[in-house]
This record gives C-alpha cells, sequence and structure tokens, in this order.
C-alpha cells in the first residue's frame, strides 16, 4: 500500500493544500532519468495490450499478480517475478512499439520535458524477437512519438540485467553502440536486476567496452544491505550515475561524494519495495543536505502507481521543499542527461523561461527547517 502524504503546517503554508503542491509539481518542467520502460507501462496500456491479445484469463492473471505482490510484498526480491506476467503482455515488436508511444505520451502529459526510457533488450523464441528487434521497435516507438509529443525529448539506454551472463551483456553493448551510431538515440546503458544475482566481475567487461565506445554508463548500486563488495567493485567502473545508492557504506559513499557522482532517487519504489521503511527515512534527505547531486525518478510508474510529479510532491511534503527548492531540484537535472551538450542547452532555456514566466525566487540552499 501506498505510503498516505499527510498534510502538515510547512505545507499549507508554502503551496496551499497538497493538491495545489501537485498541480506545481505537474507545471514544473521536470526531467526523467530512471524510467525501466516494462515497469512503467500504466494499468490503461497493459489493459489495451491484453484485449489486442485477446486472452481474457492473461488479463486476469496479471491483475491478480500485481495485487497479489501490492499486498504481500515484504523485501525487493518480490518484485522481480512480477514480470514473468508483464512480460507475456509484450513478448513481441508490435507491442513494445505501442508500450513505448504510451508511456511517453504519459510521460509528456505529467510535464516531463526530457525523458530517458531504459529497457533489457529481450529475445523471445515464441514469437521471433531478438534483441536487435527489440531494440529497434522501442526506437521505432520514440520516433513516432516525437510526432505527436514533441515537447519531450525521448532517448534510450539499454539494460543489462544481472540475471546475464558476460556474453549475453557484450552482445546488448555491442548492439547499443551500433544502435548509438546510427540514429543518435540510445545514449547509455544499465545495469538492473536482483542485486544478488551476478557479480561485478561479469558486467565489468561489458561497462569496460561501453565506455570506451562514447557511451554513458549508470548502474543500479547498494539498493539493498549487505553487497558492499559488489558495490565496490561496481564503482571502480566509474558510472557516469548510479540508481538508489540506499546501502552505501563509508567507502562507497565517500567515493561517491568526491566524484560528485549523481544518485538517481526513486522514493516510492524503495518504500513500496521495502529497503526504506518511510518517506521520511529516506536517504534523500542525508544526501540534499549535504549537497550531493540527485535526481528525483519513478523506476517503475506502471507497477507502483505513481508519477513524477507526485515524487516531486512527495520529496516537497516530507522534506518540506519550497517552489524554489523543487525548481532548483529539477533544473539541476539538466546537468547530467546522457544526452548531448546541444540538447543541454536547449533544456537550460527552457527552465530559464520557466522561473521567468512563473516567478521563480532565488534560491538560498535547502530548507533545514525539517
Ligand atoms: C525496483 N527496483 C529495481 N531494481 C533493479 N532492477 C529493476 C528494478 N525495477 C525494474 N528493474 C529491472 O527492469 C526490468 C523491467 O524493465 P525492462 O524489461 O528492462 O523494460 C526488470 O526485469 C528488472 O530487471
Ligand atoms: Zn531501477
Amino acid at each position: 500500500m501506498k505510503e498516505k502524504i499527510e498534510s502538515n503546517a510547512f505545507l499549507t503554508e508554502a503551496y496551499g493544500s497538497y493538491d495545489d503542491l501537485l498541480s506545481f509539481c505537474k507545471h514544473l518542467p521536470k526531467i526523467e532519468l530512471h524510467a525501466h520502460l516494462n515497469g512503467s507501462i500504466s494499468k490503461e496500456t497493459a489493459i489495451q495490450l491484453i484485449d489486442r491479445k485477446g486472452d481474457p484469463s492473461l488479463a486476469q492473471r496479471w491483475a491478480s499478480t500485481l495485487e497479489g505482490w501490492a499486498n504481500a510484498a515484504s523485501k525487493l526480491d518480490d518484485f522481480f517475478p512480477l514480470f514473468k506476467c508483464i512480460y507475456e503482455i509484450t513478448n513481441n515488436e508490435e507491442a513494445i512499439t505501442y508500450a513505448t508511444i504510451q508511456t511517453i505520451g504519459e510521460f509528456s502529459d505529467d510535464g516531463v520535458t526530457y525523458l530517458e526510457l531504459r529497457s533489457t533488450p529481450r529475445p523471445n523464441l515464441g514469437t521471433g524477437m531478438t534483441k536487435a528487434s527489440y531494440a529497434n521497435a522501442i526506437l521505432k516507438g520514440i520516433q513516432s512519438a516525437s510526432k505527436s509529443h514533441p515537447s519531450t525529448t525521448v532517448r534510450l539506454i539499454l539494460s543489462l540485467d544481472r540475471r546475464e551472463s558476460t556474453e549475453s551483456c557484450l552482445d546488448t553493448v555491442d548492439l547499443a553502440i551500433q544502435l548509438k551510431n546510427k540514429t543518435g538515440l540510445v545514449v547509455g546503458i544499465d545495469l538492473c536486476g536482483p542485486p544478488t544475482d551476478g557479480t561485478a566481475v561479469v558486467f565489468a567487461p561489458a561497462i569496460k567496452r561501453a565506455k570506451e565506445s562514447g557511451l554513458k554508463v549508470t548502474l543500479h548500486a547498494a539498493e539493498i544491505q549487505n553487497i558492499d563488495t559488489d558495490t565496490q567493485n561496481l564503482l571502480l567502473t566509474s558510472p557516469d550515475r548510479i540508481g538508489h545508492g540506499t546501502f552505501l557504506n563509508t567507502h562507497a559513499k565517500t567515493h561517491l561524494l568526491t566524484s560528485s557522482t549523481p544518485i538517481e532517487i526513486c522514493l516510492t519504489s524503495n518504500v513500496l519495495c521495502k529497503t526504506v521503511e518511510t518517506y521520511a527515512q529516506h536517504h534523500l534527505q542525508g544526501l540534499l543536505f549535504q549537497d550531493h547531486p540527485v535526481i528525483l525518478c519513478t523506476d517503475d510508474k506502471g507497477v507502483f502507481g505513481s508519477s513524477l510529479s507526485e515524487e516531486y510532491a512527495i520529496a516537497a511534503a516530507t522534506f518540506q521543499l519550497r517552489k524554489e527548492d523543487l525548481y532548483e531540484l529539477s533544473r539541476r537535472a539538466v546537468e547530467f542527461v546522457f544526452g548531448s551538450e546541444e540538447c543541454k542547452r536547449t533544456l537550460r532555456n527552457e527552465w530559464e523561461r520557466f522561473r521567468q514566466n512563473n516567478g521563480i525566487g532565488k534560491w538560498t540552499g535547502w530548507n533545514r527547517g525539517v
């Protein structure tokens, strides 16, 4: 169950009500840098995809799988089996293209100006889908959405799953390099999946090849407790960003703080997957007060029933962030995108226009009144 955000004196004074805060967050231009395609598929899109398949038993299984997880999840490991069912819905190129277009549309409607979608190229013997045809189906969706939702710029990150072998990861990286050169839309790679599967040694050659080819690298790191050696070895590959960083030991934290490696923060994901007990206990607060680069992200908005605007609103209500703070958070994210310098210049101008048109005051440092 999602934790309910209580109204409080700060929120009332700074925004009026939670709804007023949410509408400010929707209006604010935002950058989403950590969104897994198959986890981001909304209920509406999933239902449409299932309808197209014409398999009522799948609809039933999908609904009960999600509900079962929401009611009984007690640890992060409970989350990954959900995808067995979701992948039945997206087991062909047409579904992947449709899911991509719909998901981009939803982020765009939520005020996301720049989106980095990520997904694991996944062959399917039954439907003949290959890693390449999978990635191309996403690119087709991105190209189509650039016409229907021109206000949102979209780039793609190909994910390596921790359950894959070194060879399989190298194949994905080679595909990413090829598609980067061909389309300019693939900008990086990610490492995701169950944190206790595989080891950094398995993935290091693929990460190295990606970096050498000019791809950017983001890695899920320290998402659960007691994986310090793996986290340490992953950090040695010098990722450009990391995801979560929930359980960084002192050594890893020092490494990240001194290298100023940005951390993708997924509040609702961490609370619902039970790696963080409550929003108020989230490590975002400590990172903010150390002025470490962070980016608010959704992770899997479809499964978690959230949106990026809500993540901003939750951060504001929990850590007493004013309009200027939220603007500063979203503006800073521009500097951490994997897109080109030209892309960053365009985004910087957009943020400046918003600031001027909306009377955003001078930022004076994070509110430490919490
Ligand atoms: C909640 N925290 C998380 N931690 C680690 N990996 C996650 C994740 N959320 C999602 N994924 C990864 O993303 C895949 C689904 O999207 P794609 O099929 O790639 O589009 C999942 O199979 C999992 O490997
Ligand atoms: Zn993730």
